[in-house]
């Protein structure tokens, strides 16, 4: 059994020394005769209190199956992190839960997705609706060309959400507040956000989901932009955010990982491997798979 901090320092060391990880999840997993076997996820994939309830949920690309009958409760104001192998579909399974994989002509999403119960995908839902509750922040900071006023301000109006100026006011500044954005952009609403540094801008995406009240926040490696300075501003937030709303978290770092989340998901080839305590992710793991990811025995 590895504690988090040898398992993190090992991956650290992955990238500093000389070890060449393997790139092939497949010929690696075969290579080490480990199976994925569809649709059964090891640990605590189940909770009591879910907001999002994902029942046999495939997505395809044309005839590509890029998420292979996955299960998973996400539970009411937990921090999940998804993790896993680039080309895994985190992000693809991440954009189901909001609906963003509808732009994509070749995508198809079937299964069960309910929102406190409720079908996302059931065609009289309104997916502007559903964003509002199911916020996203990218993996690149992408303000509107705006003012930092107006991009907080953006959702709420569209929204209706304040009925006078002094309401919306008030709403871009507890939203930049809670984004820990505030004492630096007081001064400065009226100027481009365009203007604020990639952390800044990274934080203020953050307030304007903030802004429409949203239930849950969708995160898709909201740091891989970022320093190590902004990175560390963020996931306090992370933490912070977490007694008000449910995150979910695509992330490529472990360490990060560790750090932010209750629970984590380890995605294997469009499979679900395990979900468990963070903890027993990164100490001991129950799926190989999983443990040699964990250990860097491919990346
Ligand atoms: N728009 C698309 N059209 C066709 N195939 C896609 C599209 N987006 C993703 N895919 C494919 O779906 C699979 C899952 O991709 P996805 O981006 O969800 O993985 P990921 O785990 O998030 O990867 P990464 O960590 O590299 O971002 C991959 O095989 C990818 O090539």
């Amino acid at each position: 059994m590895m504690s988090i901090n040898e398992t993190i320092t090992s991956e650290a060391g992955m990238h500093k020394e000389t070890i060449i990880p393997v790139q092939d999840p497949i010929a690696e997993s075969k290579r080490e005769n480990i199976h994925v076997e569809e649709g059964k996820t090891v640990g605590t994939p189940y909770s009591d209190d879910p907001k999002f309830k994902l029942r046999n949920v495939e997505v395809f690309y044309g005839e590509a199956r890029a998420i292979k009958n996955i299960s998973l409760d996400i539970s009411r104001n937990e921090v999940i992190s998804f993790i896993g192998p680039s080309g895994c579909g985190k992000s693809t399974f991440l954009r189901c839960l909001n609906r963003m994989n509808d732009s994509i002509d070749i995508c198809r999403v079937k299964g069960d997705l309910l929102l406190d119960g409720e079908d996302i995908y059931r065609s009289k839902n309104d997916v502007v609706e559903l964003r509002a509750r199911v916020g996203m922040v990218f993996q690149k900071p992408n303000p509107f060309p705006k003012s930092i006023y107006d991009n907080v301000a953006y959702g709420p109006r569209i929204h209706g959400l304040a009925n006078r100026k002094s309401e919306l006011d008030d709403i871009v500044e507890s939203s930049l507040r809670k984004a820990g954005l505030w004492d630096e952009a007081k001064d400065r609403l009226d100027g481009m956000a365009t203007g604020l540094s990639g952390g800044q801008q990274q934080r203020l995406c953050i307030a304007r989901a903030i802004a429409v009240s949203p239930e849950v926040i969708l995160m898709d490696e909201p740091c891989s932009a970022l320093d190590p300075i902004a990175t560390a501003k963020v996931e306090e937030l992370i933490a912070e955010m977490s007694e008000s709303y449910t995150i979910v978290i695509v992330t490529h770092s472990m360490q990060q990982a560790a750090r932010v989340s209750n629970r984590t998901a380890y995605f294997h080839l469009g499979h679900l491997v395990e979900v468990n305590e963070t903890t027993k992710v990164f100490t001991s793991p129950e799926h190989d798979l999983t443990e040699s990811y964990i250990t860097g025995r491919f990346g």
